[in-house]
């Protein structure tokens, strides 16, 4: 899923990651252990890529992805934070689509290493830039456990005075080898089409994916499974701290609308998100930590 991207090593992290850069300096780090590869970056606190030894790998990256510190990157698990879709409108207009965490530098803040696999833990914390577009002091922590399974925490403290709300979806494109190949099964039977104005419909707890798809679906009451005919793979997917799993497929002309997804790219992605899209969002007080996961096995 990265064997395209041209980078060259700048520095050893751990006995398995290493810190690499492509032509323009952005940053990888590069995860190559007996058990699996993956890849994240610095911007965004965005793993691009995530591969068990002999397996196919579980998570997407579009091939015309465009790493820039200004922009999202498409592919991956982009942290939407700390709201989902457009911002509120008591925060004021012209703000980035999916917060402000997924553009951010964060930082390498530790790495645990064993021979199941690696943790890694990042952060991002508000400063002057932040709080200009969202008035809250916090700290983001991203730990990212790899190993047999793929699991992502995100935790949310709130150091300001005043309790917060937020928004916020652990936005996974999931690589599929095909969408005919596809069952997806444990979903909520209820859910907000945002393709027919965010109306409440009642569907079936599977889903075969046929056309573009842009579900916010009540929390499943179950685990979530992706089978993959193809793959010859199930993935069991189990989500907690979440109110609600986006399910999103932009289909043909959603891709082709996309400088920085090939016309294809559809064929091969699946998103299914952990969410927190409902009422006011979540609310932490202050001094308080809430956590929203993904774990993929
Ligand atoms: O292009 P973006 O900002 O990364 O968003 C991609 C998609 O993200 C999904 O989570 C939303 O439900 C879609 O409506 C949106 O189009």
């Amino acid at each position: 899923m990265i064997s395209h991207l041209s980078l060259t090593k700048t520095d050893t992290v751990s006995p398995s990651i290493s810190l690499q850069t492509d032509s323009n300096g952005f940053e990888f780090l590069i995860i190559e252990h007996d058990k699996l590869s993956a890849a994240l970056t610095l911007h965004g606190g965005h793993l691009i890529h995530f591969q068990k030894t002999g397996q196919q790998p579980i998570i997407w990256l579009s091939k015309s992805a465009i790493f820039d510190k200004n922009k999202a990157i498409r592919g991956g698990v982009p942290i939407c934070w700390p709201w989902f879709g457009p911002a509120g409108p008591e925060l004021g207009e012209g703000l980035p689509a999916h917060g402000f965490a997924r553009t951010s530098k964060w930082a390498l803040d530790n790495v645990q290493e064993s021979v199941e696999g690696v943790i890694i833990d990042l952060k991002l914390n508000s400063n002057n830039e932040t709080l200009k577009l969202w008035p809250y002091e916090f700290e983001l922590t991203l730990q990212i456990t790899l190993n047999e399974q793929l699991k992502l925490e995100l935790i949310t403290e709130n150091k300001s005075d005043l309790p917060l709300t937020y928004r916020s979806a652990l936005h996974t494109y999931l690589n599929i080898s095909a969408p005919e190949a596809i069952h997806l099964s444990g979903l909520n039977k209820q859910f907000y089409n945002s393709l027919n104005n965010k109306c409440l419909e009642t569907g079936d707890t599977t889903l075969l994916i046929d056309q573009a798809i842009d579900s916010i679906y009540k929390k499943a009451n179950t685990e979530i499974m992706l089978k993959d005919q193809q793959f010859q793979q199930t993935l069991t997917i189990v989500n907690t701290g979440n109110d609600s799993e986006v399910v999103w497929s932009p289909w043909v002309e959603g891709a082709a609308a996309f400088a920085d997804m090939p016309d294809n790219g559809y064929q091969t992605m699946l998103c299914i998100e952990s969410a927190i899209t409902q009422g006011d969002g979540q609310q932490v007080k202050a001094g308080e930590k809430h956590s929203l996961t993904t774990l993929i096995k």
